[in-house]
């Protein structure tokens, strides 16, 4: 829990001080599905590919407690864990959900 407790913020800076925060790991298809609309964006000049934090969790070494620490910020456990502007957006099909209504490149422009 010690761990966590120092995470929470450093996680929140992160969260608060970039365009787009994405929490993924390497192996996870909704994952991939996330990152490959994400960069869609970047080639569309939609959104800056310097406005995107990219957390990969798996090939961390502490990944679990941030994996911990995400859950206590934003009571979502799985992966990818999205926030836009600072919002909690949810995971890959709360993503695809906001792009599919048209909402989504409104959000990063
Ligand atoms: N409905 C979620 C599904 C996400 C999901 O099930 N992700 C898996 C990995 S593929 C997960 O986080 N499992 C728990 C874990 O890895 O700790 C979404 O659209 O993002």
């Amino acid at each position: 829990m010690a761990a966590i407790n120092k995470l929470i913020p450093i996680i929140k800076k992160s969260i608060e001080s970039n365009k787009v925060f994405i929490a993924h790991k390497t192996y996870c298809p909704y994952c991939h599905s996330t990152l490959n609309l994400i960069n869609d964006k970047i080639k569309q000049n939609i959104l800056k590919k310097e406005d995107v934090y990219y957390l990969e969790l798996d090939t961390m070494d502490d990944g679990a407690d941030y994996q911990d620490a995400l859950q206590e910020i934003s009571g979502q456990r799985t992966v990818p864990n999205i926030y836009i502007n600072s919002k909690h957006i949810g995971g890959n099909s709360d993503l695809q959900a906001l792009n599919s209504s048209g909402q989504l490149d409104k959000l990063l422009q």
